[in-house]
């Protein structure tokens, strides 16, 4: 097995055009890289999502947005996986919001099709996070964080993004959108993936 590559400089580009990400993915990197521009800042492309796991979109995003920039770059992948919906949205999260990012609907879906579900399996889930850093040579390394819960209809709280409303994570009572980012930084899929790639690629 070859060594993991080590992250080096002082600029890392965030390869996300999600807002909610971007602003919890520089938390967790702010003690690591001095400066961490995103795709949106720079203006890059956002590429079709083709592959079918989480890590291979994240590889996807990242290796894109590094060839763009001709700067390392850090892509997240993420997503909700309800148990009884054998892992759906999963990958597919984003687009169950629409171009319109409609997450309300989707938070929507989620309770019906869970409704429907014949084995009534429960409201088991878990979020997952793969992390991607690419280099400009093509070079990447990935990591995979997951939290779990259940979830919880109606939704609640007016923190994070996406569909935070409905997870309640594993010894909370809240949701994730009760949470201050700091609490959700403590027990969150993002920080657990991060804690392997600060471990494998800032050590
Ligand atoms: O691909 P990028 O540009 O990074 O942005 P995106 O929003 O399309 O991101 P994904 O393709 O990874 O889709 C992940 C979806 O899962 C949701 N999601 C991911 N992490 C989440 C979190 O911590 N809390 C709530 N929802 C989350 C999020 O709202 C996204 O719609
Ligand atoms: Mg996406």
């Amino acid at each position: 097995m070859t060594a993991p590559r080590r992250f080096a400089g002082d600029t890392l580009v965030i390869a996300s055009h999600n807002r909610g990400k971007v602003r919890e993915i520089a938390d967790l990197l702010a003690a690591h890289v001095r400066h961490f521009p995103s795709a949106a800042e720079l203006d890059l492309p956002e590429p079709e999502e083709t592959e079918a796991t989480f890590v291979g979109n994240a590889a996807l995003k990242a290796r894109a947005a590094a060839l763009a920039s001709g700067l390392p770059a850090l892509a997240d992948d993420s997503g909700l996986w309800v148990d009884a919906l054998d892992g759906a949205p999963g990958i597919y999260s984003a687009r169950w919001a629409g171009p319109a990012k409609d997450f309300a609907a989707a938070m929507e879906r989620v309770r019906r099709e869970l409704e429907a579900a014949a084995d009534r399996r429960g409201d088991r889930a878990r979020f997952v996070c793969a992390l991607a850093l690419a280099w400009p040579d093509g070079h990447v390394e990935a990591v995979e964080g997951t939290a779990h819960g259940t979830l919880s209809f109606p939704p609640r709280g007016g923190k994070g993004f996406g569909y935070d409303p409905i997870f309640i994570p594993d010894g909370h009572a809240c949701t994730y959108a009760e949470l201050d980012p700091a609490q959700k930084h403590a027990i969150s899929h993002r920080a657990d993936a991060f804690r392997q790639l600060l471990a494998r690629c800032f050590a």
